[in-house]
């Protein structure tokens, strides 16, 4: 990749200040497949100026303008969407198909989602109560862009699309362990013909980069999607500078299966929490089956998880890629041994490689039945293919297990009674409620209560996130 090992700021490929690099490993095969330039203070210092003197021209510039840029950007991501994939394939194993059609899918989708939702936007409206008053919607300023590793496209568009046509300027820092993607999106960027300073990118990790962006005076605001672990981290560091902090985070999603469900519905949760090799925020990690189906349920299960193809990113097909990392690996391998140790049942899948897998990181998909509340697999989020099922009686039981978590980003409900479901979809704490296994539409907000976040990402939602709101009176006076 051309500019692996370097940066871009204020409108140019720039040298890092040190020479500290970090290899980017491909996760099918364990071999160093680029190796990046990592950021220093000097580095975010240097792109966070360029995007400070930027801010007050861009935050002028007329909307259709910035809708022209987004557009052309638009183009050039459609024109280049086989290197985005093959970048994303390499950086953290989606395979190809996964890479092109969902990956780098995303990230289309939601570019259309803002484009479609800005004539939603009032930046300027009077107020219902005083017409004579105004509120303005403006940017907020600098804004650093945080994302991760497992939906890198899908998290740098859900952040740098609506910051920029909002009239925000920014500084990205992808996650150090998938940044090839982050690093082509700004090649987009800058064929497209974006202002100099108005979007840079330093490569780094979260301790340096990261936490230098996190609490840094001229940063204005910190979006950031990642675990909670480190969103509490870039809580701290940018509480001492009062900026704004947009945080999407983990989850442990339920997906509660009635006994009336559609026949599907249990093969299709567990190919739900599988996607992606089960490194989504939303996958639904603990399948809560009522007891009358629950046999039946966990042995659908199993045979689903069996007949569950792994393979390299490289190859063509539906099949599972590897997990990201090797610390990604073995945190898994840590939980699938904590659950057994724990006497969780495991039906499928278990410790160690698929077999005939000797390299990789590559998980076997597995199924654990009669998991309990006080399992670590029950409340951990543990990113893999790794699916927890448990029996419920009554409809109030289903309500509250899927509750006991800290976190609150999605669940799911499958029912054919509609009344039940919007009753549980209402009584369940989380962003997002996915029943029957419709998907959600273009714009749909995403985010999470609890320990899931604070954020609301995509369509005329993710919009708002990146703006101020101003009260003038006597606007028409
Ligand atoms: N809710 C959502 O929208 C959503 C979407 C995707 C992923 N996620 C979550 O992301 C996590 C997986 O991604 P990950 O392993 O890359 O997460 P991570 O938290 O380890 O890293 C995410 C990003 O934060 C940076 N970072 C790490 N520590 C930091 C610190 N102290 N200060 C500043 N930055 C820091 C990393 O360098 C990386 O760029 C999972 O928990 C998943 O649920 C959430």
């Amino acid at each position: 990749m051309k500019h692996a090992r370097h940066f871009f700021i204020n409108g140019e490929w720039v040298a890092p200040s040190t020479d500290t690099t970090m290899d980017v490993i491909d996760p099918s095969t364990e071999e160093v497949t680029e190796t990046i330039a990592l950021g220093a203070q000097a580095d975010t210092d240097a792109a966070v100026a360029a995007a400070k003197a930027a801010f007050p021209a861009w935050a002028a510039t007329p909307l259709a303008e910035r809708v022209k840029l987004m557009e052309r950007v638009r183009e050039i991501y459609i024109a280049r969407a086989d290197e985005m994939a093959d970048a994303i394939s390499r950086e953290m194993g989606a395979p190809q198909q996964l890479a092109k059609v969902n990956q780098v899918g995303a990230g289309t989708w939601h570019m259309d989602g803002f484009l479609e939702a800005l004539p939603e936007i009032e930046f300027e409206a009077p107020l219902a109560s005083s017409p004579s008053e105004r509120t303005l919607l403006e940017p907020i300023g600098v804004c650093a862009l945080i994302t991760p590793w497992n939906w890198p496209m899908n998290q740098i568009v859900l952040k740098a699309v609506p910051a920029l046509l909002m009239g925000n300027t920014a500084v990205l820092k992808p996650s150090e362990v998938a940044p090839l993607s982050g690093l082509l999106f700004a090649e987009f960027l800058e064929e497209a013909g974006v202002p100099a300073g108005v979007f840079n990118l330093v490569n780094g990790d979260g301790p340096g980069v990261g936490s230098q962006l996190s609490c840094h005076p001229d940063v204005d605001m910190v979006s950031f999607t990642g675990s909670s672990r480190a969103g509490i981290a870039i809580s701290k560091a940018a509480a001492d500078t009062l900026k704004r902090v947009s945080l999407e985070l983990g989850g442990k999603g339920a997906n509660i299966v009635f006994a009336d469900a559609d026949a599907n519905a249990v093969i299709d949760g567990v190919a739900r929490c599988f996607r992606n090799t089960g490194q989504s925020c939303n996958a639904p990690t603990r399948m809560l089956v009522e007891a009358s189906r629950y046999d039946e349920a966990v042995a659908q299960a199993t045979k689903a998880a069996n007949e569950t193809e792994v393979g390299l990113a490289s190859d063509p097909g539906r099949h599972i890629g590897p997990l990201v990392s090797e610390a990604q690996f073995n945190k898994v391998q840590g939980l699938i041994e904590t659950g057994i140790n724990e006497g969780a049942r495991l039906v499928a899948g278990g410790a160690g490689r698929p077999d005939g897998m000797n390299r990789g990181y590559f998980a076997r998909p597995t199924v654990f039945a009669d998991v309990t509340p006080d399992m670590a697999i029950y409340r951990e989020e543990i990113f893999g293919p790794v699916l927890s099922i448990l029996p419920f009686e009554t409809e109030e039981q289903a309500i509250a297990i899927a509750n006991d978590t800290p976190y609150g980003l999605t669940n799911y409900i499958q029912t054919t009674d509609t009344d039940k479901r919007r009753r549980v979809a209402r009584a369940v704490r989380s962003g997002m409620v996915e029943t029957n296994g419709k998907g959600f539409g273009k714009g749909s907000p995403f985010g999470g209560y609890k320990q899931s976040g604070n954020g609301r990402e995509a369509g005329k939602w993710g919009l708002h996130e990146f703006a101020e709101v101003k009260a003038v009176s006597g606007w028409d006076d």
